[in-house]
């Protein structure tokens, strides 16, 4: 049975449709990419998978547990399993960031407070922040900030962890940092990772599986891995993403006096 399964997942604001039609299964340590132009609905998708928006139609269900069949108390069971990172990092500020780390691990898990700072210690050393657990987040760089949200997102090693677009705003040598990392968590906690990025170089490098949402026809238009679409996908969107080409557009016809002068 699939950790996470999404079908017929219709995502709408009011009487406006983002994306319908979306079906996809992510499996125990896959790394799956949501792809798609600017404004497609990656990031709408994600809420709808961590239960932020509920759908106008379709099911999200992990391990086979329909999440908006279930009672309250279900849910929050599931959203306990979830870890995020969003696009902000979203720390908070009067906190430190051995703080930061330590709060999912007091309302995830089951351990004392020694404990918990010991695992926030722990999993700082493998983002390396660990010299930096007394820092507040104003003090860090926008990097480390990712670091350090990707820190609290992993603390209670949740099965499935979602990141929006965990690159954004880095330079290329910590965004490849970032990908190791999260190929690295992948190693050491076998979870599944849902990311959302639209940076081709670390799709093609760590992401497994994946779905292309098309902004224009608004339902998904490919799916498989990066690497597989760039090589095969023939959908003339998908295949300008991956190649980071201008797609191609028919040229206007000219008026016929231009044409024949
Ligand atoms: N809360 C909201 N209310 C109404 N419309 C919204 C809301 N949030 C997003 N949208 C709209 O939904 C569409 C998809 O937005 P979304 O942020 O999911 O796109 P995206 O693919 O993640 O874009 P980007 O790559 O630019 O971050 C956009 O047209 C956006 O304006």
């Amino acid at each position: 049975m699939a950790l996470l399964q999404v079908d017929g997942l219709e995502m709408r604001f009011g009487q406006r449709l983002i994306q319908r039609d979306v079906s996809f299964k992510v499996e125990k340590g896959c790394i799956f990419a949501v792809m798609g132009g600017s404004g497609c609905g990656k990031s709408t998708l994600l809420k709808h998978l961590v239960g932020l928006l509920r759908p106008a139609a379709g099911a999200v269900q992990y391990d086979g547990t329909d999440y908006w069949a279930s009672d309250e108390m279900q849910r929050n069971t599931l959203r306990s399993r979830f870890g995020m990172l969003f696009q902000s990092a979203a720390l908070w500020s009067s906190m430190t960031v051995l703080e930061n780390v330590c709060l999912p691990l007091a309302r995830q898990t089951g351990l004392d407070a020694r404990q918990r700072e010991a695992r926030a210690r722990e999993v700082l050393e493998w983002v390396e922040l660990g010299d930096f657990t007394d820092f507040l987040p104003s003090d860090l760089s926008g990097g480390m900030k990712k670091r350090a949200g990707l820190a609290r997102a992993i603390a209670a090693e949740p099965p499935l962890l979602f990141l929006d677009e965990p690159s954004s705003g880095l330079d290329p040598i910590s965004s490849r940092r970032l990908d190791d990392l999260i190929l690295d968590i992948r190693t050491r906690t076998g979870a599944a990772i849902v990311l959302v990025s639209h940076e081709l170089a670390s799709l093609f490098a760590i992401a497994d599986d994946g779905i292309f949402l098309d902004a224009d026809s608004k339902v998904p238009i490919a799916q498989g891995s990066p690497r597989d679409l760039a090589e095969r996908a023939v959908h003339p969107t998908v295949h300008a993403f991956l190649h980071r080409e201008v797609p191609r557009v028919k040229a206007p016809a000219l008026p016929a006096e231009s044409a024949s002068s």
